[in-house]
């Protein structure tokens, strides 16, 4: 029998007899160094973090490349600290899932300390004004969602987390991003230190993103009188505070039973999954693929250590754009919604499993190679052709990977526009493509209209995936029933012509009527949208 949470006293012997890697270096060392001189703070200790990030730096620090770790802080669900990482001395296991069946299992020790970023627990946050006051400091990053950076309510006035903190000022904050910037501002009372604050979440242009939060919070204050105007001047000042772009890519899907199981057959039997009261799935473990991609625009105005020897890949915000955009709008994402669309009106419950369907396989191929890639502008860092093969090949067939078209059904409302319209935008612009050569994007546009029936193609009811416009857009559906004969067009136009959801109003662009007849041929009968997959693909 092995326990993590006796790990710190027991040491390692126990899990590397057993087959796991373990830190070769020293952890005690490595963690005074990392709190007497941190470099890297890192906001959002949830399960991308722990299979990516932390596990660059545990190589790094295995390597000798690096003898301080990371720094954790966590400012949304509190109880992720007190029950994942508190009780485990901050240790993890990663489970890396690799597409020949082999499973590597790792300790990952690189995470030196953990904080709740929260106002009212005075030693936590007077210790991460500490980490902010520090020389040392090079680099702030963030995976906390693309929420994480919305001041925002829907109807456009501030969260009244944020209004409080607005009004306020930097010493006492309770909103999110009020308390990132009241640490900004710690540092810059400390003697204006130069840091990088990088977003490393999903959205496109994400520093930017990150920049618009930091900089509302300041400027509102100066306005107030509740800092002075070399705050504002400090955040503008990129030779000061950078908020550089990247690109984030690594499949890690929620803890999954499966891999629980392994580890408790291991021997490892207080490794269990939590779903937290703010509803983030979390378990000491963590299971990923093991391809990833972090590609950074390299402004460090604190400068940074070698990371790339630990496969981050620099470079420059141009760079950086063109990468997302191959990655979201053509060679991954794109894919990743059609099989999500699709998986779930055919009742598959794992991404590589609809793999091997010949229609879906030949559909997701047809979206990466012959809609998307035309139009693809090559990033040169990596190449568009290289990336598709290796997501249609290795990655989404990976047999081995707990990854569900459920959980990528997620938002898809909000997905949409980025992942096709940019392609059907190229179309347009484009004087030798047409967008009446798309069939497959406008198949999949049918498919989520067909989804958002919430009945599957072989007729049986299914739970549509939580979405921010499901309230707005079901209503379309909830009297339809498979066999209806209906006025397609007539019930569509509204949603057809909604250029937020498709990136491009389908009238417009012409798409509308091949979309109204792809979704009456899905709604014919059970069997309906497979057979209309096989007509068309
Ligand atoms: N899981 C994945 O495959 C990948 C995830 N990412 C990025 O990382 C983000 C987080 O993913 P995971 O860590 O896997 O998810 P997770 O569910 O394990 O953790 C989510 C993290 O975001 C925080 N969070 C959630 N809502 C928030 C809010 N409203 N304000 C501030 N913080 C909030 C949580 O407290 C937690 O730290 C994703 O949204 C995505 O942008 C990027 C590449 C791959
Ligand atoms: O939920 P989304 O944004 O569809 O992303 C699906 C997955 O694919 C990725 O884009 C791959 O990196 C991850 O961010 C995410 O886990």
């Amino acid at each position: 029998m092995m326990l993590l949470s006796d790990i710190s006293t027991k040491g390692y012997d126990s899990f590397e007899n057993a087959g796991y890697r373990v830190p070769k270096y020293n952890r005690k060392k490595m963690v005074t160094k990392t709190m007497e001189s941190p470099f890297w703070i890192h906001f959002g200790a949830g399960n991308i973090f722990r299979a990516f990030q932390a596990n660059v730096i545990e190589q790094l620090l295995n390597k000798g490349v690096l003898d301080r770790g990371l720094i954790v802080a966590e400012g949304y669900d509190y109880e992720i600290i007190d029950k994942i990482y508190h009780p485990y001395d901050n240790h993890s296991i990663l489970v890396t899932l690799k597409t020949d069946g082999t499973v590597e299992k790792s300790v990952i020790g690189s995470v030196a300390e953990s904080l709740v970023l929260d106002s009212e627990n005075l030693s936590a946050f007077s210790r991460l004004q500490e980490v902010f006051r520090s020389d040392s400091l090079q680099i702030a990053s963030f995976t906390i969602t693309e929420k994480g950076y919305q001041l925002c309510q829907p109807n456009g006035s501030y969260r009244k987390d944020v209004m409080a903190d607005i009004i306020s000022g930097p010493d006492h904050t309770i909103s999110y991003m009020g308390k990132v910037v009241s640490l900004l501002h710690t540092r810059y009372l400390a003697g204006k230190k130069p840091i990088a604050l990088v977003s490393m979440d999903n959205c496109s242009h994400n520093g930017s993103k990150l920049f618009d939060a930091v900089f509302t919070y300041a400027s509102e204050w100066l306005k107030r009188g509740l800092v002075d105007s070399g705050f504002v001047t400090y955040i503008k000042n990129p030779d000061s505070v950078s908020f550089p772009w990247t690109m984030i890519d690594k499949i890690t899907p929620r803890p999954d039973s499966s891999i629980e199981a392994m580890l408790q057959t291991d021997g490892i039997t207080d490794s269990h999954a939590i779903i937290t009261g703010k509803n983030t799935y979390i378990a000491p473990y963590v299971n990923a693929e093991e391809c990833e991609y972090l590609v950074i625009e390299d402004h460090f105005p604190n400068k940074r250590p070698p990371l790339e020897q630990g496969g981050f890949l620099f470079t420059d915000r141009e760079t950086v754009d063109k990468v997302e955009k191959m990655k979201v709008c053509t060679c991954l994402n794109p894919l990743h919604t059609a099989l999500a669309i699709f998986g779930c009106l055919l009742d598959y419950h794992l991404i590589s499993e609809e793999l091997n369907n010949e229609t879906l396989r030949k559909l997701i191929e047809g979206i990466g190679y012959r809609e998307g890639l035309p139009v693809v502008v090559n990033p040169g860092i990596i190449s568009p052709k290289d990336f598709l093969d290796t997501v249609l090949n290795v990655r989404l067939p990976n047999p081995f990977m707990p990854d569900t078209p459920q959980r990528i059904a997620t938002d898809t409302s909000q997905k949409l526009a980025i992942r096709f319209g940019e392609t059907i935008k190229a179309y347009e612009a484009s004087k030798e493509l047409h967008t009446y050569d798309l069939t497959l994007i406008p198949l999949v546009f049918a498919g989520w209209l067909r989804y958002l029936m919430g009945i599957d193609d072989n007729g049986n009811p299914f739970t549509l995936s939580p979405d921010p416009m499901l309230s707005l857009v079901q209503p379309y559906f909830s009297d339809i029933h498979l066999g209806d004969i209906i006025d397609v067009e007539t019930l569509l136009a509204p949603l057809l012509s909604n250029a937020t959801i498709w990136g491009v109003n389908l009238y417009h662009v012409g798409l509308a009527d091949t979309v109204c007849t792809f979704f009456s041929e899905m709604i014919k009968s059970p069997g309906a949208v497979l057979n209309t997959l096989k007509k068309y693909i």
